[in-house]
This record gives structure tokens, C-alpha cells and sequence, in this order.
């Protein structure tokens, strides 16, 4: 059963169409790679899906229910999750702080005068469940900006799990990491996404890492979909080999 429909969905941008009539299938339970040259559209798509683009026609499903144009916290809350790990505030936070404050926000709380303790004590629980399944434990009490890279990336998978999502958007994940860093943040993706039997969609310049990783992946091209398949069907897609596997995109 499909847990995520986008169905012809156009966006464009002072005229350019960036996105022109895509539609894309996620399976429930399934890893799902969206790959594509630069500028094919797949951070528009992202976007739109999660709600921080409106598209200019087209609806987005999840769970069999319409939510395109709804805002993205409502599209949170219902259990699609997206990083965070970037948003300026996060930066200047432990590592603690900023699971236990993405935790009261999935929840719809905030730091208001009545109850804030209780609230924020519920929220460092769950931060250091959500910490310790992504192996930072450690580094609990270490700013955010203090982090190596492959740590934040780490952190933005904790933040995201943190609301018990049901399906994980994750916007190149392994973008800035060395290989061997790669190798092991594929493995850990992996085997955390399945334990926790959450859906992903993800965008990756890594074909090899795609290869591995998903098993559908939909290819973007100039704003619209190419191929779609498993990975040994999109290895051997001619035109995807021309226009994307063979570029060294
Ligand atoms: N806010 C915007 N204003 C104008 N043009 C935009 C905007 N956002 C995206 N575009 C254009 O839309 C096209 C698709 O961009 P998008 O970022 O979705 O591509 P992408 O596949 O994610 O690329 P990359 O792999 O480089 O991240 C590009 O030509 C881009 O310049």
C-alpha cells in the first residue's frame, strides 16, 4: 500500500517550471530513493510534499489522506518527518536540548510560564531514548555546533525519530561525508530505519550509496520522472545512464 502519493504535481518559479506533472509512489515500509542531475527538482518536490511549497497543481496523499497546501507542522504531527538539524536556533543548543525541544514541538508544546519543567523533563526522556538509539549518548552535552559532520548527520536522524514518524524524509544524507564515513552511515540508516520500521524517502548524489540503500528509486529529470524501478531495473535503463549514472552526477 502506498503511505505517500504525489500525484502530477507542477510547481514553477517566476516562470521556470521546476517541477512539470510528477507523480511518485512510496510503498509502506519501503526505502525509496528520489535521485536526478542538479536542478532535476527534487528539493522543489521535498518541499512541496512537506508542505513549505505549495504546489501550483497537483495533490499530495498521505495515509490515503489529502494534505497538500496543509501547513508543515500538521504534516509533522501526522507522523511525516523531516530534518531539522540546520535550523539556526538548534545550533547554539546541546545535543540534549535541541531532541528534547524538537520533542515538545512534535507534540505541539512549547515553552510556555505554566508547567514548562514538567513538560521539558517528558522531552529530555524521550531526547535521550531518541540519542541513545542513534549511538550519541555521548555527546549529549556537547553543543550542536561542535559536532563533526557525521555526528550531525546522526543528530538529524535522532531529531527526526524523536516524533515516532512513519515515514523519514531525509534531503542527502550523506552529502560533505568522507566514504568510508558513507559506508557506515548507509549501514546505520539502514538497520536503525528497519528496527524502527519507519518508510524513507531520500534524495542522494551518491549513486553507488542509492544502489545499495533504496530499493525503488523514481529519477528526475529537468522536472520530470525518467525511470522508476528497482535498482537493477534503473542500472540498466539506458536513458537513466545517459542522462544521470553515466554524467558522474
Ligand atoms: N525558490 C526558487 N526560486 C527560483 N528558482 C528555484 C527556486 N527553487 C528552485 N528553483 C529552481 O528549480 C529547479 C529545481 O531546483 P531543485 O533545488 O528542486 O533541484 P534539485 O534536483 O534539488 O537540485 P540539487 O541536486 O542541486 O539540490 C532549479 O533550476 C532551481 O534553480
Amino acid at each position: 500500500m502506498a503511505l505517500l502519493e504525489a500525484k502530477d504535481i507542477y510547481r514553477s518559479f517566476q516562470g521556470f517550471l521546476a517541477l512539470a506533472g510528477v507523480s511518485l509512489s512510496v510503498a509502506e515500509g519501503s526505502f525509496h530513493a528520489l535521485v536526478g542531475p542538479n536542478g532535476a527538482g527534487k528539493t522543489t518536490l521535498f518541499n512541496v510534499i512537506t508542505g513549505r511549497l505549495r504546489p501550483d497543481r497537483g495533490r499530495i496523499t498521505y495515509e490515503g489522506r489529502e494534505i497538500t497546501g496543509w501547513p508543515t507542522f500538521r504534516i509533522a504531527r501526522m507522523g511525516l518527518a523531516i530534518s531539522f538539524q540546520r535550523a539556526q536556533p538548534f545550533l547554539s543548543m546541546t545535543v540534549l536540548e535541541a531532541v528534547a525541544v524538537a520533542c515538545l514541538g512534535y507534540q505541539g508544546r512549547t515553552f510556555a510560564l505554566l508547567k514548562p519543567l514538567r513538560d521539558f523533563k517528558e522531552g529530555l526522556a524521550q531526547a535521550e531514548e531518541a540519542l541513545q538509539k542513534v549511538g550519541l549518548e555521548k555527546q549529549s552535552s556537547r553543543r550542536v555546533s561542535e559536532l563533526p559532520l557525521g555526528d550531525l548527520k546522526r543528530l538529524d536522524v535522532a531529531i527526526a525519530l524523536a516524533g515516532r514518524p512513519k515515514l523519514l524524509l531525509l534531503d542527502e544524507p550523506l552529502a560533505g561525508l568522507s566514504r568510508a564515513e558513507r559506508r557506515e552511515m548507509v549501514a546505520f540508516i539502514r538497520e536503525l530505519l528497519r528496527k524502527e520500521g519507519v518508510t524513507l524517502l531520500f534524495t542522494e548524489h551518491d549513486t553507488e550509496a542509492v544502489l545499495h540503500l533504496a530499493d525503488r528509486i523514481t529519477v528526475l529529470h529537468q522536472g520530470r520522472v525518467l525511470a522508476e524501478g528497482s535498482p537493477e531495473e534503473i542500472r540498466q535503463n539506458a536513458e537513466v545512464r545517459a542522462a544521470f549514472l553515466g554524467g558522474g552526477a
